[in-house]
């Protein structure tokens, strides 16, 4: 199916207030600041009615794709795709590797929607709002949030290109929203071991780990590395723990999912630094892994528990 094309006018006048411009918090604040503040349930019910009203069905499992990752869509059919800058109060992508649209859809028998493309803090959008799309896939009806990321590995034992199942997280992201949300058992167990027993029946390898959550945009110096080794991190990035915390408060059952696409640096003699191309590199390389293992896994999801 094609795009939808806006045919609300009160929708029309909100979206075309909706920049694409990057924020520059330098500059002065952006011309879509009004996205940028505290969001009501009415204004995430007025995002999921505009939604609603043009989707074939309530999606069941929601996914987010992360740098590189959001090759997942194409394996979705029945598609209806709606670009982020054409939805209500939706910010733009600006991140390379983060295509921006919203697709619902089905995926191995299940009606999904799918975020092809995060938003990220470091894009000049404040958590609360990088992570209101998961207020709107949960209203929508989704009960199951897979969230997917590119991140540096940590742990000496992890490599470029494995997998990650995420077990928890190091948040050291801030927040602005609801208040003192538990985030104990923010990742659910028996998805983790859903996850465990879908890989070694594909043959795919996959590591266990902590994700540690930092603002980004730099990536970390060895100082901080080898804190966060000392912490217990396995990995680091910059996003998911704000969608997490949004999806444990508002009741998900999530499933996170790294994909290891650089080394940290650890030594001040080392000769190499990350760059976003070679994340996006490796990413892309991999993302075949991922989006079997996110297929199958989701295939068990249906016969076990939709
Ligand atoms: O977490 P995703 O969106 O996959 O992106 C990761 O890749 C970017 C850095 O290369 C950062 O945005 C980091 O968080
Ligand atoms: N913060 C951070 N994010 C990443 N995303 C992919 N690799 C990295 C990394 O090394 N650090």
């Amino acid at each position: 199916m094609s795009t939808p094309i806006k045919d609300d006018s009160r929708h029309s006048t909100s979206s075309s207030t909706i920049s694409s411009a990057p924020f520059n918090s330098i500059v002065g604040e952006h011309p879509n600041a009004v996205t940028n503040r505290f969001f009501s349930y009415e204004r995430i019910e007025e995002i999921s009615n505009y939604l609603r009203k043009k989707i074939a069905a309530a999606p069941e499992v929601a996914i987010i794709c992360g740098s590189g990752l959001g090759g997942l869509a194409e394996l979705i059919t029945d598609k209806i795709s709606f670009p982020y800058n054409e939805i209500p109060y939706f910010p733009s992508s600006t991140v390379p590797g983060h295509r921006g649209n919203l697709i619902f859809g089905i995926l191995n028998g299940i009606y999904v929607v799918c975020m092809q493309g995060r938003f990220h803090p470091y894009e000049g959008y404040t958590t609360a709002l990088c992570a209101m799309p998961v207020r709107v896939m949960k209203m929508l009806g989704a009960h199951s949030l897979i969230v997917t990321c590119a991140a540096g590995a940590i742990n000496k034992d992890y490599n470029i290109g494995d997998m990650m199942i995420i077990k928890d997280h190091l948040n050291f992201s801030n927040f602005a929203g609801p208040r003192f949300p538990p985030v104990g058992h923010a990742y659910d167990r028996e998805y983790v071991t859903l996850m465990k027993q879908v890989a070694i029946k594909h043959g795919h390898e996959l590591r266990e780990g902590i994700y540690s959550g930092l603002g980004g945009p730099c990536y970390e110096t060895i100082a901080e590395i080898r804190a966060l080794r000392i912490l217990g991190g396995d990995a680091v990035g910059m996003s998911v723990v704000h969608e997490v915390t949004v999806g444990a408060h508002c009741g998900f059952r999530i499933l996170g999912l790294a994909l290891l696409t650089n080394k940290c640096l650890t030594e001040y003699n080392a000769a190499h630094e990350s760059l976003h191309e070679e994340v996006i590199r490796i990413s892309e390389l991999k993302a075949n892994d991922m989006q079997q293992l996110i297929l199958n896994f989701v295939g068990v999801l249906k016969e076990n528990y939709v």
